[in-house]
């Protein structure tokens, strides 16, 4: 698989960094600590894997990362920016222009075509699309053929698809990936984590990913792991092996 028309840059810079950062729902008895300060740093062009078992934080840890929850303390930077400090209006501006997600259930409006729904987050920002870049990344998807086709007509591996495609036309700082291969067949599993891999070696995207499974991990450059709302360890270059053995242990 290639993509071209941008350049991949490998740089050691962090595209996203958590810094104490700590989460509670609720108060007094019923109070859950969800993160119990957490400190990491997410690479610019790195594919980095969040796992851990049911519970230890991971959904929460993504969307304070993202700006889509706030959090109780702690410090969150997108690029240089904090964004725990920043107001409603601000956090939506940075969001749109420096965050991109991809969820499970695909989140594609059933109304619009495979390109409209791709082009629709540059289209509400206002901002025009880099048409090299939009054709990379639809011949690489393959999705040349079906831009015309709404979700509906699609299977669920090609919607997966339009949904990459959309977060990577706005060229993010980092996309956020929530289970994306939840609903696929291994095989259109496989093939959407090959072009997230793909768009990690040859664009320098930035993505981060929460996964339960051991082989969607394995794509990843770096697996961390959560327990109980705490950072417990990692992994480099991971195999589904390793990351399964890592996973035992954290819930021996
Ligand atoms: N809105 C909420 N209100 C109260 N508690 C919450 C809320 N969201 C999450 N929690 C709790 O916070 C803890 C962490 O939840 P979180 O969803 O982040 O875990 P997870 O690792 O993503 O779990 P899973 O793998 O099951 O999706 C859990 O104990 C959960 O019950």
């Amino acid at each position: 698989m290639t993509i071209t028309g941008r350049e991949a840059v490998p740089q050691t810079t962090a595209a996203v960094t958590a810094r104490g950062v700590t989460k509670v729902y609720g108060t007094g008895d019923t109070a859950v600590h969800a993160l119990r300060g957490v400190d990491v740093s997410f690479g610019t062009g790195a594919f980095t894997a969040i796992m851990g078992p049911s519970g230890s934080g991971k959904s929460t840890l993504m969307h304070c990362l993202a700006g889509l929850d706030t959090v109780t303390s702690g410090e969150v930077r997108v690029g240089d920016v904090d964004i725990t400090k920043l107001n409603d209006k601000k956090l939506t501006l940075l969001r749109r222009e420096q965050v991109g997600f991809i969820f499970q259930a695909f989140n594609l409006l059933p109304a619009l075509t495979a390109e409209q729904n791709i082009r629709l987050p540059l289209d509400i920002a206002g901002r025009q699309a880099d048409e090299d870049l939009f054709d990379t990344v639809i011949r690489t998807v393959g999705l040349r053929d079906r831009l015309r086709h709404r979700p509906s007509e699609l299977s669920g591996g090609q919607q997966q698809r339009v949904a990459v495609a959309r977060a990577l036309i706005g060229k993010p700082r980092v996309i956020f990936a929530d289970e994306p291969t939840g609903n696929l067949d291994s095989r259109s599993g496989a093939e959407v984590l090959s072009f997230l891999r793909a768009s990690v070696r040859e664009l320098g995207q930035t993505i981060v990913m929460v996964t339960h499974d051991p082989v969607a991990a394995s794509y990843a450059d770096r697996v961390v792991f959560l327990r109980d709302g705490a950072l417990v360890t990692e992994l480099m270059a991971p195999s589904p092996q390793t990351v399964l053995d890592t996973l035992v242990q954290l819930e021996a």
